[in-house]
């Protein structure tokens, strides 16, 4: 049998094999994929597995694999199959049938539609566990080795941490009062309807009624065009939200004037929040590693970092440009940062993919000289005022493609220490050519995609460097994103 279903706008033909359209099955749920999806396996059965046939490129042994978003490892779950692929399918979350201890209420009455949060449904301790346990895999399966991950360290705050949020709104002409859950694309797979309780709908299903008909939010559960409303985001600032509130008001007030759809910016920088791209702001990385007993948080085995005067550290960028999100977490990563780097017992320091100057400036003090390379200029004239106005004057920065730091550059291989921090997709070919030619006597990689962070390591290693430690921080909480720093050091070559 071959239904018709909508995938976006376009119409495709359902594989209805193993599953049928829309077929409820029960599994267990065995552990959580990268995407932050509950992974099940389901037995077939002798027919399903000879009408699979050919397709199988392998005989699922251990049962066919069922991706299950918003479940947990250890549940038993009653799922809503939506689509089948050549070697799993994916289904929604109908029932918990036998809840995780560790599940917990989530923060957000949207969590489970809006496409912006995993973990919501997971205590925040296990949430670290999971991350921990998904760097070793990664280590293992991507990067080749065995290595013992160090506890990820947490986010001082679970929620309202996030610093900047852009939501989007589409044309109002194109946006119509629609329902939740009765779009093409929630056809395809509809909201999950119990995602805080077993046996509860939560809010996601009891919410279904009042839907603006121009949303102003995020991207939706599973859809890549499809917006959901979001009044609130609990795991932005309280800042944020008090302004998100405002700048909604303001633009429905004004509707009529907008012809296109459009992606907004609310940046908090201290409290101060701005929706103007070219504004320029301020990040205070201030000393805030001790708890309230004045003991230092784990992680923290030196204070966070300062200028040579031991004034905490301020970094103006502009609004639109790259600065970390979590600025609750900054003192303590940047120390790490630098304390690896400077255990390394290098004189020198190269920062490439520097951004406004944030880990050369913080381990300045630590280093006869700091340079830092960027492409973005204006990232650069800003790393090179931060240094000025925090009195650093052993810092040089370069306008340019990473791998360009290499030629020229007066510190000796062996007495340097080579920071990386390159976007999602990972270090450059080039930059690792050249960094491999100029052979730094340590490397600290730090990634927010720890997938193409293990897939360079196997060049690290390849290129006569051992690993020394590997240390997840938690910078984003309630997702299924983290940032992962690596230490390598030269062993031959
Ligand atoms: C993950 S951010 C890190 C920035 C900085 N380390 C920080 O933490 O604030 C990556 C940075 O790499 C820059 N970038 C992207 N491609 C680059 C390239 N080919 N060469 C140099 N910088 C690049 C981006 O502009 C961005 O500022």
């Amino acid at each position: 049998m071959c239904l018709v279903c909508f995938v976006g706008k376009k119409k495709r033909a359902f594989n209805d094999q193993p599953f049928a359209y829309h077929q409820e099955i029960e599994l267990e749920i065995s552990t959580l994929t990268n995407l932050g999806s509950g992974l099940g396996r389901v037995p077939l059965t002798g027919s399903q597995l000879s009408t699979l046939g050919s397709q199988l490129t392998a005989q699922p042994v251990a049962g066919w694999v069922v991706m299950v978003p918003f479940t947990l490892p250890g549940e038993r779950v009653r799922a809503r199959v939506f689509r089948n692929h050549k070697n799993f399918s994916e289904a929604d979350l109908v029932s918990v049938l036998t809840p995780s201890p560790h599940r917990v209420m989530p923060g957000c009455p949207l969590f489970g539609r809006c496409g912006g949060c995993q973990y919501q449904h997971l205590a925040y301790a296990e949430q670290l566990a999971w991350k921990r346990r998904q760097v070793a895999e990664l280590l293992q399966h991507l990067g080749g080795v065995e290595f013992a991950v160090s506890p990820v360290i947490p986010s001082p705050r679970e929620y309202g941490y996030r610093s900047k949020i852009t939501p989007h709104f589409a044309a109002p002409k194109a946006a119509r009062t629609i329902a939740a859950g009765s779009t093409p694309a929630a056809q395809e797979s509809s909201v999950p309807a119990a995602v805080s309780t077993p046996d509860g709908p939560g809010e996601a299903r009891a919410s279904s009624a009042a839907v603006p008909d121009w949303p102003i939010g995020f991207l939706r559960q599973g859809t890549r065009f499809d917006i959901i409303d979001v009044p609130r985001c609990p795991i932005a600032t309280d800042a944020i939200n008090t302004r998100l509130a405002e700048v909604r008001a303001e633009l429905r007030t004004q509707r009529d004037r907008y012809t296109r759809g459009a992606t907004l910016l609310l940046r908090d920088a201290g409290g101060r929040v701005t929706t103007d791209y070219d504004a320029v702001v301020t990040e205070e990385i201030g000393v805030v590693g001790l708890d309230d007993a004045g003991a230092e948080k784990p992680g923290l085995t030196s204070p966070a970092p300062s200028n040579r005067a031991g004034a905490p550290l301020r970094l103006h960028f502009l609004a639109r440009d790259f600065f970390q999100n979590n600025p609750f977490i900054l003192p303590a990563f940047t120390s790490y940062v630098r304390e690896q780097a400077a255990a390394s017992g290098a004189r020198f320091l190269v920062d490439a993919y520097c951004g406004s100057g944030l880990f050369a400036l913080a381990s300045a003090s630590a280093f006869e000289r700091v340079a830092g390379v960027e492409i973005s200029e204006s990232s650069v004239r800003f790393a090179r005022e931060n240094a000025a106005a925090n009195g650093i004057t052993n810092a040089s920065f370069l306008a340019a493609d990473a791998a360009a730091i290499f030629a020229g550059l007066a510190f000796p291989a062996a007495e340097s220490v080579v920071v990386i921090d390159p976007p999602r997709k990972g270090c450059d070919r080039e930059f690792l050519q050249q960094l491999f030619a100029f052979g730094p006597r340590a490397v600290v990689y730090v990634s927010c995609d720890p997938a193409t962070q293990m897939r360079d390591l196997r060049d690290f290693l390849a290129a006569g460097y051992e690993l020394i430690a590997v240390q997840p921080f938690d910078l984003f909480p309630q997702t299924r994103h983290l940032e992962c720093v690596i230490t390598l050091r030269r062993a031959r070559g």
